[in-house]
């Protein structure tokens, strides 16, 4: 498993108006939408890649070109959607797929709600989008629906990490699968009802704006 920590004056920035508690939803879902974008580049730097024969107003030239198959999207909903646009508007021509998981407020177990992703994901560069990696659960959850069903290459986009929940994934993820985490920062630990601290509190709700 390798996980990237953004280190840019601009994520860093947005992030701290993100995870001021005075910025409002709408702001909150522009800033998160801005900030995947910003990890995007990154989280898709080994996307698969093939020459092609192209002439430019000049000459032929053998350019780069995305191949087949393509990618696979897969926000988690609730929070996961507030990142999709920022991730679809550098891959258009992904396929998005979709996994609906809610944590259980007192045992932080997770149950899946929405499932709709192909049944054969092999071969395919999966991008899982989360905004919150706490204690791993779900993204645990989520990278073992993609592994059943064939895909091995997931990089999983998040803004905040916890060390707990990376430390959850060295020890329990299929070593069968390579996962890369993006991340805008790898904060300090959780708190005792499994919120990240310093964090930016519950994802879903500020993007929403709903108490759950
Ligand atoms: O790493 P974990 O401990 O599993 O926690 C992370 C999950 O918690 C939040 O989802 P939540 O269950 O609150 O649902 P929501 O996205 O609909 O708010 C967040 O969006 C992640 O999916
Ligand atoms: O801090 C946290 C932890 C889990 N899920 C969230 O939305 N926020
Ligand atoms: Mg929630």
């Amino acid at each position: 498993m390798r996980v990237l920590e953004i280190d840019h004056p601009l994520v860093a920035h947005k992030l701290s108006v993100l995870r001021n508690r005075a910025t409002h939803s709408s702001v909150f879902r522009q800033l998160a939408d801005e900030l995947v974008t910003l990890l995007a580049y990154e989280a898709t730097r080994n996307v698969a890649v093939a020459p092609v024969q192209i002439e430019t107003p000049v000459t032929t030239m053998t350019g780069t070109r995305l191949t087949n198959p393509k990618p696979m999207v897969v926000p988690i909903l609730r929070a996961g959607l507030g990142m999709l646009d920022g991730l679809t508007r550098l891959l258009p021509t992904a396929e998005v797929g979709f996994l609906g998981m809610v944590r259980n407020d007192e045992t932080l177990e997770v149950t899946t709600y929405a499932n709709r992703l192909p049944d054969d994901l092999s071969g395919r560069q999966c991008f899982v989008l989360d905004p919150m990696l706490a204690t791993g659960h779900t993204l645990i959850a989520s990278c073992e629906y993609l592994h059943e069903r064939g895909a091995k290459d997931i990089t999983c986009v998040t803004l905040l990490c916890a060390p707990e929940g990376l430390k959850a994934l060295e020890e329990q993820l299929d070593p069968a699968i390579d996962l890369t985490v993006v991340t805008a920062a790898i904060d300090e630990k959780l708190d005792e009802k499994g919120y990240i601290v310093p964090g930016l509190g519950d994802a879903g709700d500020r993007l929403f704006g709903v108490v759950d």
